[in-house]
This record gives structure tokens, sequence and C-alpha cells, in this order.
């Protein structure tokens, strides 16, 4: 499968075009050959955006864009196994995990349908100002013009349809520039896309690496929003190179989780146990910290021992699997190397620890110090670390001595404790009696501190993917 740019409705894939090979990262096969977008590419993708934007965007109305969305989530209910095992063969991602991010995927594209059709303004009592008597005010919600929407490998539909669908719910046209590991399942989107409707240029697709391609879309003076989700060092780079553009950053985390010793242990260890592995932990709000109180830290930590020994380890086309391959080699080797730090600086491996290729067994480690990467540093791998803590004074400090921000689990039928340490977590978002790795795709979602800047949850990526113009009226007096 030899896979192309396309901009406005025409794929770009000729022979003579660089190219890049994604493989599957279970087995190394190729999946699919890029033919790789250059900068003359990208100038037109931009181009074509803006002016699709003028000619065709800002002229739809709200029925039509939510009728799109909601064609297109229809034919993705339809395609949702092919899709599903597209992403098992790209990311490697066991195929019951991937049948999960369609799910999503699909109420992500209905919440937008919705969306489309509610995007409302405010009246402004222009009367509370001396002086404003007989002046009418109102404010009107306006599409921003062309969104760049830069998008990771670990959630390579789900996390593309929460900045592709709020962007065609609210008016404006979008680059698309999906992770280059993981670029088929963006391929058949914008294909499906097509299909349900959208017209020619709305949805204009990059197919290229972050430094050839992410790069200069984020630096096009037409282009009025970027919208990312990755890691923190691109982030960066983001940010500095956005200028005047409004900017989402969707960062990294190393998520705390608190259970106290009134939570419901049986429930935090099997929550926990997907909540750390999943995907092999390549998941921006993975369960990472997991901090127990100590009346309860020896039981805690032999049933989640005995949970994580129980998963199942191996190819991800199979039904059973629970942990495949990451991404890629390299990225098992420095988890791996992570681990083997944290040993000689005294940390102990519960259980895990073992790389086969790109496998790393679902590894649990205890005796850690804060100083340890393991712990400081966005993970991003099949690995945790359980910690004793004694009160909720000291856990609260310790959950917050992180750069980042994302989200949180607390565990307690205290009503009061749970509220007072949802309060003080540095979080964009804290979940009680949940872990930190649930996410519905309908809450405001997104980090605080390194973790990030703006919110998705479609409602919320709306309201940034538009602006406000106020609208000002003078009444006259009656001649
Ligand atoms: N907060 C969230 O919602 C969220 C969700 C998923 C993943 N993530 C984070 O994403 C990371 C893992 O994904 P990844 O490895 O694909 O991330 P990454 O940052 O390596 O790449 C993300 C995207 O950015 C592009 N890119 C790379 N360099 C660029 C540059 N200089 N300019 C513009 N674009 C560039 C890549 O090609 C890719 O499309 C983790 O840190 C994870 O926490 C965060
Ligand atoms: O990887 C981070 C994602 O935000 C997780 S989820 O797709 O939102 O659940």
């Amino acid at each position: 499968m030899r896979l192309g740019s396309i901009i406005n409705g025409q794929e770009r894939n000729e022979k003579n075009r660089e190219t890049l090979e994604v493989k599957n990262p279970y087995n190394q096969e190729i999946v699919a050959e890029l033919a790789l977008a250059n900068i003359t590419d990208l100038d037109e993708a931009v181009t074509n955006s803006f002016e699709t934007f003028h000619s065709t965007m800002k002229k739809m109305p709200a029925h039509q864009r939510g009728d799109i969305l909601r064609k297109a989530a229809d034919l993705l209910e339809e395609n949702a196994e092919d899709f599903a095992q597209t992403i098992v063969l790209e990311a490697g991602k066991p195929v019951k995990y991937s049948r999960d991010e369609i799910t999503r995927s699909v109420q992500v594209i209905r919440f937008a349908a919705e969306l489309a059709k509610n995007i409302t303004g405010e009246v402004i009592p222009m009367d509370a100002a001396i002086g404003g008597e007989n002046r009418m005010g109102f404010i009107k919600r306006i599409p921003l013009g062309v969104v760049g929407a830069i998008t990771p490998f670990n959630f390579p539909l789900n996390l593309s349809l929460h900045k592709i669908a709020p962007a065609i719910a609210a008016g404006n046209t979008i680059v698309f520039k999906p992770a280059e590991k993981t670029p088929v399942s963006a391929y058949k989107l914008v294909k499906l896309f097509q299909q349900a409707g959208l017209p020619d240029g709305v949805l204009n697709l990059l197919m290229g690496t972050g430094e050839e391609v992410g790069s200069p879309l984020v630096e096009h003076e037409k282009v009025h929003k970027i919208t990312f989700t990755g890691s923190l060092p691109v982030g960066r780079k983001i940010r500095e190179a956005a200028g005047f553009k409004k900017v989402t950053l969707e960062l990294g985390s190393n998520s705390p989780n608190i259970i106290f010793e009134d939570g419901n242990i049986q429930r935090a260890v099997t929550e926990l146990v997907k909540g750390a592995f999943a995907f092999s932990g390549q998941v921006c709000i993975s369960a990472q910290r997991i901090y127990v109180q100590k009346s309860i830290y020896g039981r805690f930590l032999e049933q989640f021992i005995m949970e994580t020994k129980a998963l199942t380890i191996g190819d991800p086309t199979k039904e059973e699997t629970d942990i495949g391959p990451m991404i890629k080699v390299e990225e098992a080797e420095r988890a791996k190397l992570w681990i083997d730090d944290a040993v000689k600086n005294g940390a102990k491996i519960e259980v895990g620890g073992n790389r086969n290729g790109a496998i790393l067994s679902p590894t649990i480690m205890t005796n850690v110090e804060h100083t340890m990467k393991i712990v400081s540093e966005e993970v991003f791998a099949p690995i945790v670390s359980v910690i004793p803590f004694d009160n909720e004074d000291e856990v609260i400090r310790v959950a917050n001595d992180s750069i980042y921000g994302l989200q949180a689990g607390v565990f307690t039928k205290d009503i009061d404790r749970a509220i007072r340490v949802a309060d003080q977590l540095e979080m964009g978002g804290v979940w009680i009696n949940e872990i930190s790795t649930y996410r519905q795709d309908n809450h405001p979602y997104g980090g605080v501190k390194q973790s990030g800047i703006g919110k998705e949850g479609i409602k919320y990526a709306i309201e940034d993917m538009t602006e406000m113009k106020f609208i000002g009226i003078k009444l006259m007096p009656k001649e």
C-alpha cells in the first residue's frame, strides 16, 4: 500500500517522491509506504485550505456541517473493524484496545455533529455601563480559518478526531499532519470524510515527518491556529515557533493515583492494572505513580502484582492479548535503560523488567525515589512505581512534585477528603474513585504546568477554534 498526501481532494503519490516505510511494531513487516510531502506541497495545502475557508466553509450552514459529521460517524461505525485492524497493524495496539478507540472515535464525531448546530453567542447587558442606554451588544462565535492539526501515534484515530471533528463543526478548514509512525488510519479517515460529503480542501492531509512538514506548518503565515498533541519537547518548539497563532498543546504527564486506606482496594487494583499497562503504558494519562497509604500498602502491592502477572503478553492481533509491542524497539530499549538506572540507585523490580524486541513486560517498581527518571519524567512505557505514604498532606505534596499536571486518580470513601485532595492537586482533571487513565471524550481535557495549554473535549475545542466577535448597535430614537 502506497499512500500520499491529499490536497484539494487529489492524492500526491508520484513515483519520484521520497518515501518512508511504515512498519508493524510487532513483526516489523511493512504496512505501508508513504510518499512524503515536500515544502511545495505544504504551501499548496495551506493555501488551498485558506482559499477553501473563504470560498466554501465560511458559507456552509451549520446544519450542513452537522450532516457531514453525522454521515462520517455512521461510515466509521460501518467500517469499525477495518479501522481497528489498521491500528493493530500500524501501532501494534492490542485489538481489544484498538476496537475501544474506534468506539470512542465514533462518539467524538457524533458529539461534534450535535454541537455544530449549537454554537451560540451571548447578549451583553449594555445598559450596565453608564452611557450604555439605548445600545445593544451581542457576541457571535466565528471560525478562525485554517487549523493546523498535528497528532501523535498512540491514539491515531481518536486524537486526530478530537481536532478534526470540532474544527469542522466550528466551520474551519484543516491541514492535518498525522504521526508518520501511524499514518494509515489518518489516510483512511480523510477518505472517509470525502465519502461523507466534505468538500475538497476542507481537510487536507500532509504525509511527512515533524521536521520536514510539521515545523513549516507551524510557521506558515496563513495558518490561524495550531492544535498539537504530542511530547513536551516538541510542544515547547511549537509554542516558540507559533508566533501570534492560537495554540492548543496536549502534552505528556507522569500521572499520580492515590489510594487511601478506606478506598476500594480491589477496584483500584483491577483498574490500575489496566491503567498502568494498557497499550504498554503509551498513554499520556497512564498511571505512572501509585501512592498507597502505608496501612494497606502490603495488601495492595500483593494483589497488584498478582493481577499484573495474569496479563497476556504477545501478538496484538489476538483477542486475548493485553500487552503488545511498544511503538519502536528503540523505545523499549530506552525504557529498559530507565529501569536499570533506577535499580542501580536502589529501586526494586517486583515483576517484569524484561525486554524482548519491542515488547517490554509489565513492570512494577518499588523503593523508588522522586529523583529517578521512572518517577519524575514521563515514562511512556509499561512501568509503574508503587510508593507508600503516611498522610494526606504528604501525598498531596509528592503528587504535586512534578513538572506535569494532566490527570490524577484518588480512591477514598470519604467525600470531604476526596474534594479536599482534588482541590489541592495541581492537575487539569481529577477523578475520584476512578483512575487517572480514564477519559470520557466530552469532558474538558487538558493539562496544567508543562502538560499543556488549552482544553479539548469537543465543546471546549470548539471554543478554542472559534473567535468571539462583538457586534454593537446604537439604537436611534424614533424620528
Ligand atoms: N495530553 C494529551 O492529550 C496527549 C495525548 C496523546 C499523547 N500525548 C503525548 O504524546 C507523546 C507521544 O506521542 P509521539 O511520540 O507521537 O509524540 P511526538 O511529539 O514525537 O510527535 C507528535 C507529532 O508531532 C510531530 N512533530 C515532531 N516534531 C515536530 C516539530 N518540530 N514541529 C511540528 N511537529 C512535529 C510528529 O511528526 C507527530 O506528528 C507523549 O509525550 C504523550 O504523553 C499527549
Ligand atoms: O494518550 C493520551 C490520550 O489523551 C489518552 S485518551 O485517548 O484521551 O484516552
